[in-house]
């Protein structure tokens, strides 16, 4: 291949002609300008030098070979004749001046991390991270319903050795609660997916991975502590068959236990914090587009429908689970698909806002379909705003299997804490799940019964209009 020298690079730092250094390798990126997702001011920040550092904190390494053409590769470059640093001197400054970030053992509650996370994060990965569509409603409506679920606990119970074992499809975990699919996990540490599965594994908890991470599915993979580690896939079904089947077939080669398919995002949430942020720093050529609407593009598929779980059962063995169920009726038909789980979700207030907030969805499922609660053949599973050991003991209780908790597993790995914060913040929620189950009177998960939830400001809530 041929070498290309930084000078030769740094002479083609314009729209006209624009090449750009990714790991070692010069690639001319004119033609695609245009068509790049997060608009062309993104690429031209870069332009005739090294990009590295900008691609990766946002892809996956074979996305660029995925998305450019052969003629785009250029040839090699020397990385050490590249300047080290693409920071400005403004951010270098800033960089040496990081802010420290308080030891793991004064961080005692999960949102002590997202005061972390919001100081450490960069204004992008802060907004991407945080924010949810429109007025973010459906966000706060989540954490409010944790709010007027009130708790009734059981009085003189022995409570001295307590379980919150649970088996999640078929496999042991070691907590009710997984660790939910997150993309663009590397703005909250570099190792990022490496650090979910390593404290997953040590423990004991699943995670799901999304369709997209910012290393490949198999790096993750490697990174399970033991054989045994359950990782599950997410997926967003690809609109090209070949490309769903492809990745379908490379789950079950790197051993996930089952595909979580996300169903409440045919198209993407307005996120306007993190549409406002790019358009801004990006000036006015950029597309109204934030890391969101870069990452989804060529990911969701608006005409995914009922029919196409039939072709998903065909061409594998892997339990199915349907992310995103949103109402009783599509809960009820979720189960006469034979899918093995529904997962009550409104992806975190990040798609529709004002969609009701996915604890209530469980109590119409209680109220108008109560046969597929604790059903053998369906499990149910629930996340948005599980913050508290509280707000696990409340879903069991009310027929949940598991819940999944998404940014706060992201902001455990700011501020440098990397795999040390997942495992401290799995710690925490551990501990407030043990010590709540002793004062509401329980030993195990199955002794969470609906009766300890005083769920009736909530039922006024629910739909009066459900036609089954
Ligand atoms: C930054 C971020 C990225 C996400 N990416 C995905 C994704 O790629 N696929 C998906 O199914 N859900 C995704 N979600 C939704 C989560 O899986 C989960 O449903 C939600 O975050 C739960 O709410 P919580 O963050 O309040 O705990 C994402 C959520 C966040 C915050």
């Amino acid at each position: 291949m041929k070498t290309i020298t930084a000078t030769e690079l740094a002479e083609h730092s314009s729209r006209e002609s624009c090449w750009l250094a990714v790991h070692g390798k010069v690639y001319d990126v004119t033609p695609f300008l245009d068509e790049h997702p997060g608009g062309a001011g993104l690429l031209l920040k870069s332009a005739g030098g090294d990009a590295t550092s900008a691609y990766e904190s946002i892809h996956n390494p074979e996305l660029i070979a995925e998305t450019l053409t052969e003629e785009a590769l250029l040839g090699e470059i020397d990385t050490s004749a590249l300047p080290s640093s693409t920071l400005s001197k403004e951010e270098e400054a800033k960089a040496q001046d990081e802010p420290e970030y308080p030891p793991l053992s004064n961080i005692i509650n999960v949102d002590d991390f997202e005061l972390v996370a919001q100081k450490y994060l960069s204004p992008e990965g802060w907004a991407y991270y945080s924010s949810a569509a429109e007025n973010e409603t459906s966000r706060q409506d989540n954490a409010r319903l944790f709010q007027i679920l009130k708790l009734r606990p059981r009085i003189l119970r022995d409570v001295n050795s307590i379980s919150t074992n649970v088996t999640i499809l078929g496999n042991e975990s070691s907590v009710p609660f997984f660790i939910c699919p997150t993309g663009f996990a590397k703005y909250a540490h570099p190792n990022a997916e490496l650090n979910l599965a390593a404290a997953a594994g040590k423990e004991g908890v699943h995670e799901i991975i999304p369709t997209s991470p910012s290393m490949s599915l198999e790096q993750i993979a490697q990174a399970r502590s033991s054989p045994s580690q359950t990782q599950y896939l997410q997926l967003y079904v690809n609109k090209d068959r070949s490309k769903a089947l492809s990745l379908i077939r490379r789950a079950e080669k790197a051993g996930m236990k089952g595909l979580f398919i996300t169903v409440d995002s045919p198209v993407l949430g307005k996120r306007e914090r993190d549409d406002r942020l790019k358009a801004l720093s990006l000036g006015s050529d950029a597309p109204n587009t934030g890391i969101a609407k870069i990452g989804s593009s060529t990911l969701l598929n608006a005409g995914l429908k009922w029919e196409d779980l039939a072709w998903i059962r065909s061409i594998t063995k892997l339990p199915l689970v349907l992310k995103g169920v949103q109402a009783v009726e599509d809960a009820v038909l979720a189960y006469q698909h034979g899918v093995e789980a529904i997962y009550l979700s409104n992806h975190g207030g990040r798609s529709m806002d004002t969609s009701q907030a996915p604890v209530l969805t469980l109590l119409e499922i209680r109220k108008y379909a109560p046969e597929l609660i604790r059903n053998p053949k369906l499990q149910i599973y629930v996340d948005g705003n599980i913050r508290r050991g509280t707000d696990v003991i409340k879903c069991l209780a009310l027929g949940a299997t598991a819940v999944g908790v998404g940014r706060p597993c992201l902001y455990s790995m700011t501020g440098g804490y990397g795999e040390d914060g997942v495992r401290h913040l799995i710690n925490i929620l551990r501990g407030e799940i043990i010590g709540n189950m002793g004062l509401i009177g329980a030993t195990s998960i199955q002794e969470l019964v609906p009766s300890m939830v005083n769920s009736q400001r909530a039922e006024m809530e629910i739909f009066g209009g459900v036609r089954l």
